[in-house]
Formats: C-alpha cells, structure tokens, sequence
C-alpha cells in the first residue's frame, strides 16, 4: 500500500531541541503536511481559528460608483491585531519563490524577475485532491494524470489558510479553490498594472483580497477605452489598503479594469512589509499550470528567517539549523 501523501499530523520535536526549553516550546504542533510542501505548515492555533471566526465584525461597503467598477471593500475584515498575528505566522510558516521566467516585451526577450515573494496552493474545479493528496477527477474520482499538472505538482491549501478561506466564503457567498500569497518585503517590492480576467477563472471571476502588515496604495484605472465616443478616461482610484482590509473584486471589475500596487520611495521604503492573499476560483486546468508557473516556478525555496530578518534560501535537512 502507498504511503499517504496528506497527513495533517503532529510534527515531531526539533531533534535539536536543547534538553532546558520550556514545556511550551516542545509542545507538538499540528501541521498539514504533502509530499509538494518543501515543508509541513503549522495550523493556526485555536485562539487564531477563533478570531477568524467571529470576522468581518461589519458588512462590507459596496464600491460601483464608477463604470463597470463593481467592490465590496471590508474596512476592516479582521481586527488589527489579528492581521498582525496573521503575517507573522504566514511570513515565517510558508514557502516563498522569486520567481523568474522570459517574455518577449515589444519584441524583445525579457528576462523577468518578479518584484515579490509569491506562493500558491490550490487546484482548479476539474479535479480534488484524493486522501493521498494526487488531483483526482472531480466527478468520477479517478487519478487524473495531465501534462498541466506534471511540471508543477499541485498542492493543498493548507489548514491554516483554509480556514481564512471556510470565513471569506460565508461572509461572501463566493466559492474559490485557489490561494494565492504576495509578500512585499518592502516600497521596492511591487506589482505592475495588470487584470485578472484569465479565461481559466471564467466570466466575471470574484477575487477576494487580504492585505496584512504595512498599508500600501492599490490604484485602479479604468482599461483604455476603444473609441473617443466612450467618453472620458475614467480617473484612477487610490484605496490606501491597511491591515486587516479586505477587497472583493467582483462583476465586470477584471474585464474592464486594471489594478497595481506601486512601488514606494525615499522615507516610505522600509515600512516592515506587507502580506496579500487572494481566494480565487479557477475552473479549467491551464489555471493551475499558470498559478503554480508565475507563483512557485522552478528555482529556490525560501522561508523567513527570523534572526535575520530576511527570506534565506531554505534547503531539506537544515529544517533545525
Ligand atoms: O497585493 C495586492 O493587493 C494585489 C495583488 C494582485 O493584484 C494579484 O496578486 O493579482
Ligand atoms: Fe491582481
């Protein structure tokens, strides 16, 4: 018989543990742990599951007063300082890439680096994860063994982040099967103007949005319309996004337009970092070959390191050092 792939499972005390450290510190954690995990990923703990639960305190405040525009904006989702104890364990728990990939820009090869760490867990709607943790088809339940899943293997949500996941779907009646985590370590990290209008979410996906830790400018600007006759540019929106604010995009918001966090300068740059989460739901499998392409890639591991201060790249066996 194989051996299980998921195990949500006690994890075994550091070998290294000196003999003098409190019982606290070698109390078992649990953790969610997958053969695609470079390593097993704590659970919240139950004081963290509870405050989730009791989020948003207030509804979310319609934003459509512009053309095509279409947000529910949580100001806040959670309390202040459970974004904080969020980022602190997101931060240190999971892993993160620098992804890097070609693109041809006007012509050109391009070499990219992407301005930010990035992770993503999850698997589109053709398929779920067996108690094994391979996607099998979601209807008949028979292992699926596609190319899109072969260079990149797909991996669960872990415990912790589906738990923010079970909330944000009550408290938006959306569905999603997709985590995605930006980490801003600081005003250089970024991202660019873009949409999230992939053809692999479908029409007017609904995209729910968490920002932890540093408050950063998320500007909008309406896509370039087609003909003078579509009236005046429309003008670009700054919502200064903090801690435990959450937006749902929704509607024909990715259609019509584009989205960027800004890089920051002078005094701003250093201002601690900043997490951002989106639930997404995916419904074909190119989602889940491009999800894990531009989010985890090919190159190294990293994990925070808390002495540091820094993502190090993190390498098997010096799980203790
Ligand atoms: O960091 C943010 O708030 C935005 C992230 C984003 O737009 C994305 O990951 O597609
Ligand atoms: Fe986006």
């Amino acid at each position: 018989m194989s051996q299980k792939r998921t195990l949500d499972s006690f994890f075994q005390p550091q070998s290294k543990r000196k003999k003098d450290e409190s019982d606290a510190a070698a109390k078992p954690i649990k953790t969610t742990q997958h053969n695609d995990y470079p390593f097993p990923i704590p659970y919240f703990s139950e004081s963290l599951v509870q405050d989730i639960s009791e989020c948003p305190r207030k509804a979310g405040k319609p934003m459509n007063n512009e053309p095509d525009l279409d947000l529910l904006y949580f100001q806040p989702f959670t309390t202040a300082s459970l974004a904080k104890a969020l980022f602190t364990f997101l931060r240190a728990e999971l892993p993160f890439y620098r992804v890097e990939y070609n693109i041809k820009r006007a012509g050109i090869d391009t070499h990219i680096i992407t301005p930010r760490w990035t992770t993503v867990f999850g698997l589109d709607d053709t398929c779920r994860f067996d108690d094994e943790g391979l996607p099998v088809d979601a209807t008949t339940g028979v292992r699926v063994d596609d190319k899109r899943y072969k260079k990149y293997h797909p991996r669960p949500i872990p415990d912790c982040l589906a738990s923010l996941q079970r909330r944000t779907e009550d408290a938006t009646g959306c569905k999603f099967n997709f985590c995605l985590v930006n980490y801003y370590a600081s005003g250089t990290d970024s991202i660019s103007y873009h949409s999230d209008d992939e053809r692999f979410l479908g029409q007017d996906p609904a995209i729910a949005s968490f920002s932890l830790g540093a408050q950063r400018d998320f500007l909008l600007k309406h896509k370039p319309q087609t003909s003078l006759t579509d009236g005046p540019p429309a003008k670009t929106l700054k919502l200064p996004l903090g801690s435990g604010d959450m937006i749902l995009m929704k509607g024909k918001t990715q259609s019509n337009w584009l989205h960027s966090i800004p890089k920051r300068t002078g005094k701003n740059v250093e201002d601690g970092g900043r997490i951002n989460i989106t639930f997404r739901k995916a419904i074909t499998r190119e989602g889940t070959e491009n999800y894990y392409n531009y989010n985890v890639g090919v190159g190294t591991v990293y994990k925070w390191d808390s002495i540091a201060r820094e993502m190090k790249p993190w390498k098997r066996g010096n799980e203790n050092a």
